[in-house]
């Protein structure tokens, strides 16, 4: 006979309640109410999501470079996504970073509560978090999160003892290559060398660490981990613990990811699409979970300085003949978005300039 069901209260499930917990229930075999989400959660398989060599943008002979840099003009098109491959961040600091981020959340709650978000503008925050769906109700995630400001100032939980250093080192390191790789994007985008740097203030750039933690989950169908969304910034890094998970969308259809070991999922974020003036754009992305196997992601958003102002690049705006972004301050921009969380909707429909 299949184990009973134990009623879920709503009261039993704050806004900030730690889904580990609750996944870990032994009474768990079906989905909270809370939780359900009209879901379909498949996603198609591709060979075809793009693959960039770092190091032979950074040291290959000049044919090689023409071509990587083809690659990345074409990834950021196409596709606003692409795996970065031999990208010289080592495979020990990866698996730090995710093992670190894992014995996060094996703390316990009190210590994770010390974070409860208060503000959008707090620099650390922990929970599990809910959207608000198409049809207005408040819908819980199937993840528990842990964000952190990481640059220009650094923030970082206590605990566990190991995540500071880690976490100093992912940054300077994800820095570095986000750096070079919006140097090439510039070529790539006809813009004068150091333009991207100087108009966003990049020495002074904002990065935000995340780390998701997806446990298994018994009707996966029913239940979402992250909905469909774009993320603020630049560029996002993203790396996990080997179990799949993440969606991409490209032309209308959904794509499961996978990636080569050691490699970096990069994707090209809101603030990419407004300084490009919609060359390229933000993919929206999915995190969906299984019956199986917890799953893990760490996450770098790579932005502008708080304060630079974004806005389409001059050069292009002059090509295009309009801008079709309004400026905004870059840390508004990522503050609103982490203050409020629709489902669907994003921030950037809200500054995009509508055709007369
Ligand atoms: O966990 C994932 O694969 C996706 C995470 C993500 O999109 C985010 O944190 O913005
Ligand atoms: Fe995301």
């Amino acid at each position: 006979m299949a184990p009973a069901i134990a009623p879920m209260k709503p009261s039993d499930i704050a806004e900030n309640s730690f889904v580990k917990a609750l996944a870990e229930s032994s009474a768990l075999s079906s989905v909270p109410s809370q939780f359900a989400f009209a879901n379909d959660s498949r996603g198609s398989h591709s060979d075809s999501i793009p693959i960039v060599d770092f190091s032979l943008l950074v040291s290959g002979t000049p044919d090689q470079r023409a071509k990587v840099l083809q690659d990345l003009d074409n990834a950021c098109r196409e596709w606003g996504f692409f795996v970065l491959v031999n990208h010289g961040i080592s495979e020990s600091l990866l698996k730090d970073i995710i093992d670190a981020s894992l014995e996060y959340f094996e703390l316990p709650e009190e210590d994770k509560r010390r974070y409860e978000a208060k503000s959008p503008s707090d620099p650390i925050k922990s929970g599990s978090g809910s959207v608000i769906n198409t049809a207005n109700h408040r819908v819980h995630l199937w993840r528990d999160f842990v964000k952190s400001y990481v640059h220009p100032e650094f923030h970082c939980p206590d605990k566990p003892k190991k995540l500071r250093d880690v976490l100093v080192e992912f940054s300077e390191k994800t820095r570095s290559v986000a750096r070079k790789l919006l140097q090439d994007i510039g070529q790539n985008l006809g813009l004068e060398e150091g333009y991207i740097d100087e108009v966003l203030k990049l020495d002074s750039c904002f990065q935000l660490y995340a780390a998701n933690y997806y446990p298994p989950c018994p009707q996966p169908d029913q239940a979402i981990g992250l909905p469909a969304h774009t993320d603020h910034g630049l560029l996002t890094f993203l790396i996990h613990n080997g179990v799949a998970g993440l969606q991409i969308q490209h032309n209308g259809e959904w794509f499961n990811t996978n990636s080569p070991h050691n490699s970096i999922l990069v994707n090209t974020a809101d603030h990419l699409e407004i300084l490009s003036n919609g060359k390229y754009k933000s993919v929206r992305h999915r995190a969906v979970v299984n019956s199986e196997a917890t799953r893990i992601s760490v996450v770098m958003a790579n932005g502008a300085a708080p304060d630079a102002i974004v806005r389409p690049a001059g050069p292009l705006v002059e090509q295009d003949g309009r801008a079709y972004y309004h400026p905004m301050k870059f840390i508004e921009y990522v503050e609103t978005m982490l203050s409020n969380r629709l489902e669907g909707r994003s921030n950037l429909d809200c500054i995009k300039i509508q055709d007369d």
